[in-house]
């Protein structure tokens, strides 16, 4: 893995025109992924060209975001079994799908809530297995079947995300119509769901996109999210990127910002939707969607098909991925000098330094997400239509497939 191209980012007037990529791939030219630890600072591409370099970025968290992951996994694989096959390591088909099992279930343990990779391996171990067993299989049929499947998601998740932007605005501005809060929608989003943590365009970002694209929307707040600040580094530079109207709060300001009367819908996304509709997402959607009940705001999930687990009955049976202790102790940024400019390396680069900020060997408890119960969902934002919370306060997600 190396560093592929690195430079300070632009103000967001001089990026205005160029779609945020997260993920930059083609057969011919391989996979680039967007070191986000370096954001907003720094733009800065890794090249990753093994399914080993694929797992540290994922597990580094230098990429994110539920459809993110599925993807960089799927095509750091595809990268590196196109080089293996290249140079002649396979000599069968099953030596193909052995090399592909292999490597998704080293991949699965990279990330464990998040449930689009789960799906991606196993869609992708299957689509192998199939074709090795055809007649016909060769080391370079199973290959070529691996990469076309691997390629798709890219172009899936992008329409997948602008078809769950229209669904999300039509329902935010009728739930707004109906909470006869002012015609015109007040949003606020948690974390990162924009074009970073997806393929393009992105779910409940995508939704608030979708909403001023169309004139809908009269502000986005965006939290802070402690303790990796998906908020404040990621989606405050999404939305200061598309010139949406926004303003950040911390975590801590939304019960007084509800309070005021000042959010007209929360739209958040999801890692895993279970079949009832329990959704776990970044750690705080749940005090989000119990501060919304209180005040009467409709609370949406928004998360494409690949996000949802039927298999999974509900939110009790999710595995609560748990970060290091550092990140929460610790917060990482640039040096601002004394005239409140960025302190810059002689390259031009911005000073990036780790500081402290809690007392040292305290205890800590830092789970990455929290399960949101059905009950407080208004509804779930899919590609294919929204799953509505019931009479009896019931979500069923497998009303949609
Ligand atoms: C479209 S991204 C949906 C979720 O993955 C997102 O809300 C989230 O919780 C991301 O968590 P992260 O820990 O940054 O991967």
């Amino acid at each position: 893995m190396t560093a592929h191209e690195t430079h300070s980012t632009p103000t967001s007037s001089a990026t205005a025109a160029n779609a945020l990529e997260a993920i930059r791939y083609q057969r011919e030219r391989g996979l680039q992924v967007l070191d986000q630890l370096l954001l907003p600072y720094q733009t800065t591409y890794e090249e990753v060209t093994t399914v080993e370099a694929g797992h540290a970025v994922i597990k580094q968290m230098k990429v994110r975001g539920a459809p993110a992951i599925a993807i960089v996994a799927a095509l750091s694989l595809a990268v590196e079994l196109r080089q293996k096959h290249a140079a002649g390591t396979f000599a069968t088909a099953a030596d193909v799908h052995a090399f592909i099992a292999r490597s998704f279930d080293h991949l699965r343990t990279s990330r464990p809530t998040a449930v689009n990779l789960f799906r991606a391996a196993d869609q992708l171990v299957q689509l192998s297995q199939h074709a090795a067993g055809r007649v016909d299989a060769s080391a370079a049929t199973v290959t070529e079947a691996y990469l076309a499947a691997a390629e798709q998601m890219l172009a899936d998740d992008v329409a997948d995300n602008r078809s769950i932007g229209k669904h999300g605005a039509a329902a935010v501005v009728r739930a707004s119509a109906a909470a006869s809060s002012p015609n015109v929608a007040t949003v606020l989003t948690h974390c990162n769901t924009g074009s970073l943590a997806t393929a393009g365009f992105g779910t409940a970002l995508g939704v608030i996109r979708q909403l001023h694209a169309d004139g809908w929307l009269a502000h986005a707040y965006c939290t802070e999210t402690r303790p990796y600040n998906q908020g404040a580094r990621l989606t405050a530079y999404e939305l200061a990127h598309e010139r949406i109207p926004s303003t950040l709060v911390c975590d801590s300001m939304v019960g007084a910002l509800m309070h005021q009367g000042r959010v007209g819908a929360v739209v958040v996304g999801a890692d895993r939707v279970a079949a009832n509709g329990d959704s776990a997402n970044k750690i705080g959607t749940y005090q989000l969607a119990v501060l919304a009940q209180h005040h009467g705001v409709p609370f949406f999930v928004a998360a494409p098909t690949t996000s949802v687990d039927l298999a999974t009955a509900d939110g009790t049976h999710i595995t609560i991925e748990e970060r290091p202790p550092a990140e929460l102790r610790e917060v990482r940024g640039a040096t601002v000098l004394a005239d409140g400019q960025l302190a810059r390396t002689t390259d031009g680069a911005p000073q990036l330094q780790t500081v402290r900020v809690a007392a040292d060997g305290v205890q800590v408890w830092n789970p990455s997400f929290d399960v949101t119960p059905a009950a407080l969902i208004h509804g779930v934002i899919t590609e294919r239509g929204v799953v509505a919370r019931d009479a009896n306060g019931k979500i069923n997600m497998h009303a949609i497939f």
